[in-house]
Parts: C-alpha cells; sequence; structure tokens
C-alpha cells in the first residue's frame, strides 16, 4: 500500500507499557484523526513513526517502505508537524523553509520551487519575506505544516497542531490540512479535540496504549456525537481496566 501501515506495534518505556499490539492503516488521499485523551501514546506512535525511538514489536510501513529496514526511504516520503513549534523566530518564514529544503538535499531553483509551492498550499505565499516573530500563532502553524511539504511527502503526520491557537486560527488549519488530505496526502492528525474531525474522517481512538476503535467518524458517533460516543468508550475500558 502507498500509505501508512502500522502493525500489532508495541512499545514499553520500562517497565510501562506505552502501546500495546496497535494496528491501523491510513490511505492515500484520508483524514486519519487519531483521537485519545492524555497519555494515550499518541506522541509515541509519532515518535516511532518518525524513527526517533524505535520500536518493540511490529512493523510500521511508509509508502510500502519497512521504517526498520529501509529508514531513509520511509523518512523521505514523511512531514510531520511535532507537537512543540521549532522555528528560528528571526529568520524570514522563506529562510526557514530553505534551511529545511537544504537537509531534503533541495537548492537553489528547486528549493525556491519547493518553498513557493508549500506556501501556497497553506495560503502563506504573501507572507513568504516576513520574520516569524511578527506572525501570530495560527500563521507560524500554517509555515510549521508547509515546511513539513517542503520535500512532497506522501505522508503527513501533525500531532497536536493546534495547540494554543484561537478558534479562527483553529478552524483555518483544519480546513487546510482536510483540503491536503483531499489532495492526495495520507494524514494522520493525532488530537484529543472531537471538534477537529469531520464526519467523513477515519478515526481512529487510542487509549491507555490500545486501539478501541477505527472506522469513519459517522459510524463511531452512530445516534449520538461524537464528543459523547468518544467519552463513553473511553470511560468504559477506563473502569474496565481500574
Ligand atoms: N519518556 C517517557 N518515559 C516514561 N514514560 C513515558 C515517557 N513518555 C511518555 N510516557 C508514558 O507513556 C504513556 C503515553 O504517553 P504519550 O506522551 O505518548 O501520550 P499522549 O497521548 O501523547 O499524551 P499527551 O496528549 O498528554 O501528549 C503515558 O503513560 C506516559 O506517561
Amino acid at each position: 500500500m502507498k500509505g501508512l501501515e502500522i502493525s500489532h506495534v508495541g512499545f514499553h518505556y520500562g517497565e510501562r507499557k506505552a502501546l500495546d499490539d496497535v494496528s491501523f492503516n491510513v490511505e492515500p488521499g484520508r483524514f486519519c484523526a487519531l483521537l485519545g485523551p492524555n497519555g494515550a501514546g499518541k506522541s509515541t506512535l509519532f515518535a516511532l513513526l518518525t524513527r526517533l525511538i524505535v520500536a518493540d514489536e511490529g512493523v510500521i510501513n511508509v509508502a510500502g517502505f519497512d521504517i526498520a529496514h529501509s529508514p531513509r526511504a520511509a523518512l523521505a516520503r514523511i512531514g510531520v508537524v511535532f507537537q512543540q513549534p521549532t522555528l528560528d523566530l528571526d529568520m524570514t518564514v522563506r529562510r526557514n523553509l530553505r534551511y529545511f529544503a537544504g537537509l531534503h538535499g533541495l537548492s537553489g531553483r528547486s528549493a525556491a520551487i519547493a518553498i513557493d509551492r508549500a506556501l501556497a498550499q497553506l495560503g502563506m505565499a504573501e507572507r513568504a519575506d516576513e520574520l516569524v516573530r511578527a506572525l501570530n500563532g495560527g500563521h507560524r502553524r500554517r509555515m510549521e505544516i508547509a515546511r513539513a511539504l517542503v520535500h512532497q511527502p506522501e505522508i503527513l503526520l501533525l500531532d497536536e497542531a493546534t495547540v494554543g491557537l484561537d478558534a479562527a486560527s483553529r478552524q483555518a488549519i483544519t480546513d487546510h490540512v482536510h483540503q491536503l488530505a483531499e489532495s492526495g496526502l495520507a494524514v494522520l492528525w493525532a488530537t484529543h479535540l472531537v471538534d477537529e474531525i469531520a464526519v467523513s474522517d477515519q478515526v481512529v481512538v487510542l487509549h491507555r496504549g490500545r486501539v478501541l476503535s477505527n472506522g469513519p467518524a459517522a459510524e463511531l458517533a452512530g445516534d449520538r456525537s461524537l464528543a459523547k460516543a468518544f467519552l463513553a468508550m473511553t470511560a468504559e475500558n477506563t473502569e474496565a481496566v481500574a
């Protein structure tokens, strides 16, 4: 498969099991919300997908490349936006992106074209020559997403990308990222906020390191709101474990 395939992945921090037999796929063109409360294991899964840490068990395939056996090919096809911003505030938007393009082996005219294309995808073209410090939080986040697209990845990972933003900025970013999925990217969007999820999205509910459900948001919600269904599901499983 060309998207993301996660099969039976497990990970421990010492004695503590953070991920237990996690399996799901994200196909190209899909927006998949990885929905879980604090401590569910979302950041741990992102660290595995970006090879900051290595899985104890299971297989992760990125665009057909096993991340354990072909890490360079796999990582070249991933764009990632981490929870903590990593921007140089005293450089312009364009220089930040140029630096990142260089890390992916792009320079000169090909880098300039890639940067312009990525900024346009996030509606940030007119801000290219502004200092990052002068941008508001929403625009900084959009710029980070543009940066993650510079090398034209097939899979885009975003870990709680809207933390700390106001309602309008959150909406703009979720709309942009849904459009990116519609244009063919496989998107994995970690969140604990159900209002960022559209009815047609795929939702993987992660709780205490385990996948509780995987399917369309509308199916998970049933005749309730998605928020109620999610709360009921996590509460039920917390009681079962306690
Ligand atoms: N470096 C670490 N050492 C030990 N335990 C850790 C470490 N990092 C995370 N954990 C534990 O692993 C589990 C999953 O944490 P993780 O940060 O992946 O969850 P999360 O879903 O990203 O939560 P949040 O939304 O709060 O960021 C939690 O029980 C957490 O306490």
